[in-house]
């Protein structure tokens, strides 16, 4: 059970925060550029066993550790509890799970199942679980003893009853899910456990979770000041010494207390070297004297800073009126799509209704810019194969939409943020986040889902005119845009043959193309009821979530600017439909009488946890 030496992390230097900044702000095309994803060093030379690096190489095809892993790996190993922030799609998973398999295969006396779990992966959605039990599953594959397993919600208690009573070595798994089994479950057997792991840890807390982890900490025995309240907790340590791991793309305070309760003298990796200097190690005191604030301020993993964002990632975004925000989109798909047929595309929306309503219409829109073509002769809009995913679909439905846009060479997904996080579809090449994302977190990990390991992609944010702040919201974390040329694309279509004199950058509502595609929409959805009646209620939930958004945001996405009969247009509807404005005021007051009794602090977050 031999450990390694943390040697490598002092000479390896993580190039991501050598971010260079182009002079005249603008992200101009970088070709993949390995040197910022890629360590110059091997497995081996990290200390992995010799059968996990031929894993590592022959099966999962990696040549050598990223720069992440070559730093977290020796800390891991060491038995360290660790705070590893490292931009998305950097190689975060197997930086912690192969030293894991490591440790576990190295045991004199070979784990069986029956000594239950040693190792605990949490993650925030359903998703994320699924894949990185795919990961281990192929890790594992000479190392057969060692059981991979999940659990999640969606899936049959009883038959993850029966896995867990059988034994499974490296358990992932959601929070409800495995709070549920560990109050419950009794064959559940985790008095070996050595390993806890939060991937996207912020991710976990922002969902609404703090209070299962604050519970699962204490059943497991795992809280730093170790009171069990639980009568079955195990003590802590137990057999073996814990050792706690957080990680994300996005450590902020929210992390905080998590790090508080969990991490004992954790070494930070990745962390903003401004942050180190201040502090070269985390302490956190649970004291609340004067004196000890300073010190937990500066222990404080800062809240506005920096993200990583993938520096050759292609960053845009584009101002789209109200009103001809549908027909922009779809003209942008098109031209997509048309430039480049085998590619993928996420497109990401604020709510389970909008996603539904432009799969419907996606799938379905038949369109000539001839209006006299009847409708029989005419094309569908977009030829791509379209998918969706979120929150409100059955599991199964969920799971294929996954594994479909896994797979697929050129496909478009619609989604949620169930996607934003942790996923890692191939070869994605650019990102549409046609509903803002609300916290900056959130956008670095929707566009974090293109331009990974050192590849090329784009991202788009759609933003109204009235929300042209949100650019400096995200400059405050180091994140900058460029505009996307709108007009130059409109005018590539063939309606630009009717051009008129009209100055288009001005009004864009106005452009012949745009002006024919949003007759076109209007008239397909009010011809076709099951469709309007899904438009009505996309819109009705889209309200909702824009006057969902908290703090400062709320000053940016302001309700009250929103003209609803021009949000009505961008669902296709002609009229702004006449319930909704009541129906909605309801809501409102409901949601403020919830969050006077509640405290603010969940409102949008967890409406967001169900989609
Ligand atoms: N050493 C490596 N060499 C090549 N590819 C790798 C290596 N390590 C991981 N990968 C691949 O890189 C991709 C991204 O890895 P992973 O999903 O772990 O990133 P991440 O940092 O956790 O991203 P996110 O922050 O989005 O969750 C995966 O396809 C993974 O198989």
């Amino acid at each position: 059970m031999g450990t390694t030496k943390n040697t490598k992390t002092q000479v390896i230097k993580n190039k991501q925060n050598d971010k260079k900044t182009i002079a005249d702000g603008t992200n101009k095309e970088t070709k993949s550029d390995n040197n910022n994803v890629f360590a110059s060093c091997s497995f081996s030379s990290l200390g992995l066993h010799p059968t996990l690096c031929d894993q590592l190489h022959e099966r999962m095809g990696f040549e050598g550790p990223t720069l992440v892993q070559a730093q977290a790996i020796p800390v891991v190993l060491s038995g360290r509890h660790a705070l590893v922030n490292a931009a998305t799609g950097t190689g975060k998973t197997i930086a912690y799970l192969a030293p894991i398999i490591h440790h576990l295969q190295s045991y004199e006396k070979r784990i069986q199942r029956t000594d239950g779990t040693f190792a605990l992966v949490l993650v925030p959605t359903r998703e994320l679980c699924l894949q990185v039990h795919e990961i281990l599953q192929k890790l594992l594959h000479r190392f057969h003893w060692i059981v991979p397993g999940y659990i999640m919600g969606g899936e049959s208690r009883s038959k993850e009853k029966a896995r867990l009573r059988k034994g499974i070595s490296i358990l992932i798994a959601t929070p409800g899910r495995l709070l549920d089994h560990l109050k419950n479950t009794t064959s559940f057997l985790y008095t070996n456990l050595r390993w806890i792991i939060f991937d996207e840890a912020d991710r976990i807390l922002e969902l609404g979770f703090g209070k299962e982890i604050q519970d699962i900490l204490n059943l497991l025995g795992s809280t730093k000041t170790g009171h069990n309240d639980q009568a079955n907790a195990v003590p802590s340590p137990s057999k073996f010494q814990r050792q706690n791991l957080l990680l994300s793309a996005t450590l902020n305070e929210k992390v905080n207390h998590l790090a508080k309760i969990s991490l004992e003298d954790p070494v930070m990796i990745g962390i903003d070297d401004k942050i180190m200097e201040r502090t070269s190690k985390i302490r956190f005191d649970h004291s609340d004297s004067d004196e000890d604030n300073e010190d937990k301020n500066s222990s404080k993993i800062q809240a506005v800073g920096a993200y990583k964002v993938p520096e050759q990632l292609i960053q845009r975004y584009l101002k789209a009126p109200c009103g001809s925000r549908l027909a922009i989109l779809l003209s942008i798909l098109k031209h997509l799509f048309e430039r480049e047929p085998s590619q993928k595309v996420v497109l990401f929306f604020s709510t389970c209704d909008a996603v539904d309503f432009h799969y419907s219409l996606l799938t379905k829109f038949l369109f000539s810019s001839n209006p006299q073509t009847e409708e029989g002769n005419r094309p569908m809009f977009l030829g791509c194969k379209t998918l969706r995913l979120h929150g409100n679909m059955e599991q199964e439905d969920r799971t294929r939409s996954f594994q479909a846009f896994k797979t697929e060479k050129s496909a478009l997904l619609l989604s949620t943020d169930v996607s934003a996080r942790g996923l890692d579809f191939p070869n994605v090449r650019c990102i549409i986040q046609y509903d803002s994302p609300g916290e900056a977190t959130e956008y670095v990990h929707r566009v974090g889902r293109t331009a990974r390991m050192g590849e090329r992609g784009e991202s788009l944010l759609f933003l109204q005119p009235s929300e042209i702040d949100y650019l400096q919201d995200l400059e405050k974390h180091g994140v900058s845009l460029v505009e996307y040329p709108l007009v130059k694309v409109l005018d590539s279509f063939p309606m630009s043959a009717h051009k008129n004199n009209i100055k288009k950058s001005v009004f864009i509502d106005l452009h012949p193309w745009i002006m024919c595609l949003q007759k076109a929409l209007e008239s397909f959805i009010s011809s076709k009821p099951k469709m309007e009646e899904l438009a009505k209620r996309a819109f009705c939930s889209w309200v909702r979530a824009y006057t969902a958004h908290r703090g400062d945001l709320k000053r940016i996405f302001m309700v009250k600017k929103l003209h609803l009969g021009h949000v009505a247009k961008s669902f296709a509807l002609k009229q702004q439909p006449s319930l909704v404005g009541k129906s909605f005021q309801n809501q409102t007051k409901k949601r403020k009488r919830f969050e006077k009794k509640n405290g603010s602090s969940k409102t949008r977050k967890v409406a967001r946890s169900v989609k």
